[in-house]
């Protein structure tokens, strides 16, 4: 991940941090073994420890960048009209390309960086191109993920940074030349460290905090530090305010100290940090057909169309929408459904008709085998050709995910058969009073089933 001076860069970094009033817990220790970095404890420690300290001199502050950046302004009103969302990691990645960051990473230590931040800059990763928005255009790796839904995030991913791209480039003009790779790195950079910060008092702002994004992703027992901005008091006087990260649980000596990147699903912790969580969340997206609805529509099929619309939240008139589904999403397709197959039955929110409902879960399957067929295996992923290291890490993620999306979308299949059979019960050939109470007692079964359904699946 980073070069054989691995361990010289960090502690030029926590030289620098500490020159500049941060402090770092003593009993921490950046731990680089076989591509990955994290930060361990060497001894035990108590909970409420502070873990570390950075001044808000040493973040790198979306205001920072707007000050520094010679067009920082009109980036961020541009951005901010055409791409809100990303406008504040665009501002630090023009402030990293301004800083010659990407020369740094690279340079030897201690050349190469005129910046008063090349200390962080010299300790951050140069390896990413194993990270989706960094792979050539026709590898194969694309083909491997056709029809999931990390193709989607990837896609998405690559068309906005082509857009980031030319607004950055168009602002910049003359001040800054911007050459594609590196803009691409200093992004990842960006989006893979980034805080939310609320370093101005009130609105949050995107920061890198030096030393703190040291700290890998981890949830449940093993999250261990949470952090905050704590703005000036009295008694810090000089100081405006800094980033403190305390740890919440006992440390074990050995263990490593993890943070929290936000309840991020698999697919969107690979897009975005190029990496997946062994016990991470799944995510599928299917396409549904809403229903259509014109001047021949019955009172019925409009009722339908509405409600539809309704649901999704969109505007009517796409010819399909695309919904993500994870664990529990299916509660939030399944209305969709009935409303996509009201036909000539009301379009009803809840499971009280047995032929709307059947038809819904009939759609919901087949939505779900369509998926499964349409994915490539992950062990096929995995039989690819793999000439490089960042080629074996892409395909290994690749692989987990794709698995992990299949086994989603099986467990979908399995709730579908599991409702259609309570269901079948409920419709089947009646005539006399016997056979309806029979049909009646397997549909408050399978309203039974749906109930505990709704509850497991959470
Ligand atoms: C904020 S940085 C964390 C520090 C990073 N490991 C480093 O050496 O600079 C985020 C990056 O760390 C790696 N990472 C974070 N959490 C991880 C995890 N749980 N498993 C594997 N890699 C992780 C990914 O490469 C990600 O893009």
């Amino acid at each position: 991940m980073s070069s054989a001076d691995g361990p010289a860069r960090i502690a030029a970094l926590e030289t620098w941090i500490r020159e500049h009033g941060g402090r770092i817990c003593e009993a921490a220790s950046v731990v680089e073994a076989d591509g990955y970095r994290g930060v361990f404890a060497h001894e035990g420690l108590p909970a409420d420890t502070d873990f570390c300290r950075i001044p808000l001199k040493l973040l790198i502050t979306e205001s920072l960048a707007e000050a520094s950046l010679p067009f920082g302004p009109e980036l961020r009103m541009a951005a901010e009209q055409l791409m809100p969302s990303a406008a504040g990691l665009l501002l630090l990645t023009a402030l990293l390309l301004q800083d010659s960051a990407p020369q740094a990473a690279k340079a030897p230590l201690g050349t190469g960086a005129q910046s008063f931040f090349a200390p962080y800059y010299q300790a951050l990763p140069v390896e990413v191109q194993h990270m989706p928005a960094f792979w050539p255009a026709e590898h194969w790796l694309h083909a491997s993920l056709r029809g999931s839904h990390l193709e989607r995030l990837v896609k998405a991913r690559r068309h906005s940074l082509g857009l980031e791209f030319s607004l950055l480039q168009s602002q910049a003009g003359k001040h800054l030349s911007v050459e594609w790779e590196d803009f691409l790195w200093c992004r990842c950079m960006v989006s893979s460290r980034a805080y939310s910060l609320p370093v101005d008092g009130s609105s949050h702002q995107r920061c890198l905090v030096p030393w703190a994004d040291l700290l890998n992703h981890g949830q449940g027992d093993h999250l261990l530090a949470r952090y905050g901005f704590q703005s000036a008091r009295d008694e810090d006087e000089g100081c405006p305010g800094h980033f403190l990260m305390r740890i919440t649980r006992p440390v074990a000596e050995g263990q490593e100290v993890f943070q929290t990147y936000g309840d991020k699903t698999n697919p969107t912790l690979f897009v975005d940090y190029g990496f997946c969580l062994q016990q991470g969340r799944s995510i599928t997206s299917v396409n549904v057909i809403p229903p259509t609805c014109d001047e021949h529509s019955t009172a019925v099929e409009r009722e339908a169309h509405a409600k539809f619309w309704q649901l999704a939240g969109g505007r009517p008139g796409r010819r399909t929408l695309t919904v993500e589904v994870d664990e529990s999403g299916w509660r939030r397709l399944l209305p969709l459904l009935r409303a996509a197959n009201a036909g000539e039955g009301a379009a009803c929110e809840g499971p009280c008709d047995v032929r709307l409902e059947t038809l819904a879960w009939a759609a919901f399957r087949k939505l779900c085998q369509e998926g499964v067929m349409r994915l490539t295996s992950g062990e096929d992923v995995l039989r690819s050709q793999q000439p490089s290291a960042w080629e074996i890490l892409a395909a290994e993620t690749c692989a987990q995910a794709l698995q992990e999306e299949i086994a989603l979308l099986r467990f979908f299949m399995s709730l579908g058969d599991r409702a259609l059979c309570c269901l079948e019960g409920s419709t089947a050939p009646s005539s006399p009073e016997e056979s309806r109470l029979s049909q009646e007692a397997s549909f408050s079964e399978y309203l039974t089933q749906l109930e505990q359904l709704r509850s497991t699946t959470t």
